[in-house]
């Protein structure tokens, strides 16, 4: 589905990205942990180039985003990104918000625009804060909805930057049990995130990030169940 190759980005000439190359297949649930600093946000915002990389390619369902005669917004419309501070729009209740950009890009009438958005927040327990501005939301039911607004445009992959980070403790299991659910239902999904628990548990390949280039895991679970293993102590060290 998501094919990237000898990807690299430089900040000032410092280099950020040097060389990443993976697969991301349909179903695929990818954790990408690593210290601070060590690329796993530039990486996952030029998968969707909100950031241009210097040089490599990003294949998209065969179609290279890296050229620049690629249309863009189309593809785009197929990655779905959650970040860290929500990004709601503030001025519009939580209806509009998930309603605005299926009615824009895809063009959806607004009854079907709704229904889809009403049959979702169902699905995370938030249909009753529907008409509510996301000012008057806790931090997890912000980032629920911000899952949700994502999903309400169909993508096929959803990408998500440190989901969590940004929450009160209490509030970091509701967000991870949807974001279990979604993985259990089969989407695919790309996950930068320190939830060591929620990688060891949901993903399907761990992707350790340090110093710009990545080490692949695909058997995560074996890995965090050999505490021996050095590779994983010294990420970890770094990590938390
Ligand atoms: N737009 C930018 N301009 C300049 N430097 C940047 C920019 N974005 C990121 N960087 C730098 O690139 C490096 C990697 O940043 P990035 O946010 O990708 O790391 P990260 O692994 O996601 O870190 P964290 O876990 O702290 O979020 C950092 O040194 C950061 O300061």
């Amino acid at each position: 589905m998501i094919s990237v190759k000898d990807l690299h980005k430089s900040f000032g000439g410092v280099t950020v990205l040097d060389g990443i190359s993976t697969d991301i297949e349909k179903g695929d649930v990818v954790c990408i942990i690593g210290p601070s600093g060590s690329g796993k946000s530039t990486f996952l915002r030029c998968l969707n180039r909100l950031e241009t990389p210097d040089s490599g390619k990003i294949l998209l369902d065969g179609v290279d985003l890296t050229d620049p005669a690629a249309d863009l917004n189309r593809q785009r419309m197929k990655m779905g990104m959650v970040f860290q501070q929500f990004n709601l729009f503030p001025h519009m209740t939580v209806l509009k918000n998930l309603t605005l950009a299926p009615m824009l890009l895809r063009k959806e009438s607004q009854q079907t625009a709704e229904a889809r958005a009403m049959a979702l927040l169902e699905r995370v327990g938030l249909a009753d804060r529907a008409g509510e501005y996301p000012s008057r939301l806790s931090g997890g039911q912000k980032q629920r909805i911000a899952i949700v607004r994502a999903l309400c445009m169909e993508p096929e992959v959803l990408l998500f930057d440190e989901p969590t980070s940004a929450l009160d403790p209490e509030m970091v299991g509701e967000v991870l049990d949807v974001m279990k659910e979604l993985a259990q239902s089969g989407m695919t999904m790309v996950v930068v995130t320190h939830e060591m628990g929620f990688a060891r548990e949901v993903a399907s390949r761990v992707l350790f990030m340090d110093q710009g280039i990545i080490m692949e895991e695909n058997k995560p679970q074996a890995l965090f169940d050999n505490p021996q293993s050095p590779r994983l102590q010294s990420f970890l060290s770094k990590v938390l």
